[in-house]
């Protein structure tokens, strides 16, 4: 039952490919397995799921176009690989994705652009619209610019970062074993498969071991930890190796591949949680009976024709109430624009904001993934 809960009946998937797996343990690109992995997703993307890839593999890549055997210890030289090796990576996604009709999208992410929230939600709109317009993004760190002190460190960590940011039902860690074990089954030929269990067990953190190949950074132990992260905004990860024929499409049909670690919280009340932990509200938002019930009884987004006062002063990202007509805060939410640009375009249609504000922005002024209803 687990299996088809999480993974038959997701719609929102984070893909993360290691760079093991993806460049042969450093001896370049595997043209085939990408062609494979583009086919399976393009065939998710026909049934109706969005798909993110957060693809490992610049640095390794980088090495293997620089004819490096030893990946470089000097941090100006690592950015250099990356800088070489990102631009095959999309190149081959590309040209892949392209035969099914399908953009490629390059994100490049730092810590920055996700801790802090102005950008958080900057991130946050403008993949949602990239899958929104069908594209596929394809997330990496933006490694050539950052340095140790802001670096996520590893992609499995960017993968749930990603997965919460967007709020993915389902984090798909394809790397090279099947699975988590309780011990490195590289070192211990007797090692048990783990097939499911709580993304919170804390021994699973202790099974897990450091990165078996020179060319993976984070191990097993990144992994475990990305998706206790990742449980923590609702959603499901799968430790699965990337070799298995049609991993994707044979999870997608539930099943029981990789080793599945289940979050306690659902998304809603893991966002619930986020946005209530995001500092006080900075202003208040007066809804016209219209908006108040398109909020509360259709779980819509809020828009700006639906508003008719505008209190307070805050900056786009900052956290706002929404009342109804009796002053009864019906829900809480991060508003798309700044108080003073909210003022002029209360009880305007989208479509007159270019006028109103000399520029267009998001449609909504707080899109229902940013938006908690109060009970
Ligand atoms: N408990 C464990 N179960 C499975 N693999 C483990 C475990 N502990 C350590 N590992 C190692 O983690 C490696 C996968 O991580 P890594 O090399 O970083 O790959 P990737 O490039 O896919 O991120 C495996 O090859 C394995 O040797
Ligand atoms: N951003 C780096 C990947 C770092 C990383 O986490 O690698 P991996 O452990 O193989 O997923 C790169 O593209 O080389």
């Amino acid at each position: 039952m687990s299996r088809i809960k999480y993974t038959k009946k997701s719609h929102r998937w984070i893909v993360k490919i290691g760079s093991a797996l993806l460049t042969q343990d450093g001896k370049g690109l595997d043209y085939t397995a990408i062609a494979d992995w583009a086919k399976q997703i393009a065939q998710l993307r026909e049934e109706g799921i969005e798909v993110v890839l957060v693809s490992s593999g610049s640095i390794a890549e980088g090495m293997s176009r620089m004819g490096w055997a030893a990946r470089p210890t000097s941090l100006p030289e690592l950015q250099a690989a990356a800088a070489v090796g990102q631009a095959g990576l999309i190149q081959a996604y590309q040209t892949e994705f392209q035969k099914y009709g399908a953009q490629a999208a390059q994100v490049l992410l730092t810590h920055d652009d996700v801790s802090h929230r102005l950008r958080y939600l900057n991130a946050k709109n403008t993949l949602r619209t990239l899958i929104r317009l069908g594209t596929i993004p394809i997330v990496n760190e933006n490694d050539t610019v950052a340095f140790e002190e802001i670096r996520l460190g590893d992609n499995d960590t960017l993968g749930a970062v990603v997965a919460s940011l967007i709020e993915a039902d389902l984090l798909v860690i394809l790397t090279d074993q099947k699975g988590l074990y309780d011990s490195d089954p590289r070192l211990n030929p007797d090692a048990m498969f783990i097939s499911e269990g709580s993304a919170m067990n804390p021994d699973y953190v202790k099974f897990a071991g450091a990165a078996g190949t020179a060319i993976g950074s984070g191990g097993m132990a990144t992994k475990v930890k990305a998706a206790r992260r990742a449980a923590k905004s609702g959603c499901a990860t799968v430790i699965v190796s990337g070799r298995e024929e049609n991993v994707l499409t044979r999870l997608r049909n539930g099943e029981n591949i990789g080793t599945l670690l289940m979050p306690e919280a659902t998304k809603l009340a893991a966002r619930k949680q986020w946005i209530a932990g995001q500092t006080q509200a900075k202003g208040t938002l007066h809804l016209d009976a219209g908006a108040a019930s398109a909020l509360a009884n259709k779980g819509k987004s809020l828009l700006a024709v639906g508003v008719v006062r505008c209190e307070g002063v805050f900056k786009r990202g900052d956290r706002v109430n929404c009342v109804d007509g009796n002053g009864k805060i019906i829900a809480r939410g991060l508003c798309n624009y700044a108080s003073h640009d909210v003022i002029k375009i209360c009880k305007t249609p989208s479509q007159l904001f270019p006028e109103k504000l000399g520029y267009m922005g998001e449609s909504e002024l707080i899109h229902r993934d940013n938006l908690v209803l109060e009970d």
